[in-house]
């Protein structure tokens, strides 16, 4: 059983921004650097948990989920492997690198990497906002935060990310032209996300919770001062009655900054369906039009599409 998304890779040109836009706007403090180059960005114990590295084009790399112990992590692999996905043995090298005991990698259906592992490094009292906060990142069971993918079928995404990788949902949002289901493997209401858009697939936005609204409001007024692109002003959801907005980031991804968001009792919560994504704001802003709405990755089918 997968347990939390403990970290998440992305790449980018712009990767050196992050040195000052993830600690000034985000309040991340910035963990050091890899070999490659990439900036690392700690939230709480964790060694790191969000890394940007060097790269040509804006891409998401990896999506890095935790499981329990080492024999979970096997017998993720080995139900991948009976439903034809294949998983690569990641060697020890890639798990230092990745701050874990150990990991195994595989790509989805919609060409998305995603990585499970086990043993996360941890430095108890060892965070340092990189900005003053009020709360810090709200992390520990529930993980680093969600993230949602664009697929390009959403029953057949549903089937293998719950079927086969045991996400539970939560909820569904349809609201054309969105259709969107969200999905809890603790918790946070959800981990992660998928949104149906025919011929498309590919890493649409990261969620991180703070523990107070007040640093929703200082990360927005970081935004306006430096100019830092707001793709959807502040609002809140209907299902998870987060209070966010969307900032696109410097490595050309969509990230959520939110606050207040309900805990899920997975023995007593009905997924519902809602039809609107927000109870009031969540306003479009002209960046919206203008800016990449999401990091594809290789489109599952290439045929027919535009
Ligand atoms: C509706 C909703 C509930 C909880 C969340 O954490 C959350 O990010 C969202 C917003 C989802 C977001 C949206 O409403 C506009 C259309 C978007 C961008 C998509 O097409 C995928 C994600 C969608
Ligand atoms: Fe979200």
């Amino acid at each position: 059983m997968i347990r939390s998304l403990d970290y998440i890779g992305f790449s980018s040109p712009a990767y050196e921004e992050w040195l000052t836009f993830g600690p000034e706007v985000l309040g991340m403090e910035v963990a050091g650097r890899g070999d490659d180059g990439a900036v690392r960005l700690r939230v709480d114990d964790a060694d790191y948990r969000l890394v940007v590295h060097p790269g040509e084009e804006h891409a998401n790399d990896y999506l890095g989920w935790g499981v329990r112990t080492p024999e979970a992590m096997d017998e993720l692999a080995a139900r991948l492997r009976d439903h034809g996905i294949e998983v690569r043995e990641e060697d020890a090298e890639l798990a230092a690198v990745r701050g874990v005991a150990a990991l195994v990698s595989f790509t989805d259906p919609y060409g998305n990497r995603h990585e499970l592992s086990w043993g996360q490094r941890r430095h108890p009292g060892g965070f340092r906002p990189g900005r003053a906060m009020s709360g810090g990142f709200v992390t520990g069971p529930q993980g680093l935060g969600h993230a949602v993918l664009v697929v390009p079928d959403l029953a057949e995404a549903n089937a293998f990310f719950t079927k086969v990788l045991g996400f539970r949902l939560s909820d569904r949002i349809v609201d054309p032209p969105l259709n969107a289901q969200f999905y809890h493997v603790n918790g946070r209401h959800h981990s992660l996300a998928i949104a149906e858009i025919p011929g498309m697939s590919g890493f649409q936005h990261l969620m991180v919770e703070v523990a107070s609204l007040d640093d929703v409001g200082i990360a927005y007024d970081r935004c306006e001062e430096r100019g830092v692109p707001i793709v959807l002003t502040l609002g809140r959801h209907t299902n998870d009655r987060t209070t966010s907005f969307y900032l696109y980031t410097p490595a050309g991804f969509h990230l959520e900054y939110g606050h207040g968001g309900v805990v899920v009792d997975d023995a007593l919560w009905e997924p519902a369906t809602y039809t609107s994504t927000k109870i009031w704001g969540h306003r479009g802003t002209e960046n919206r039009e203008k800016l990449p709405f999401a990091l594809f990755n290789k489109p599952a089918d290439t045929e027919g599409t535009a």
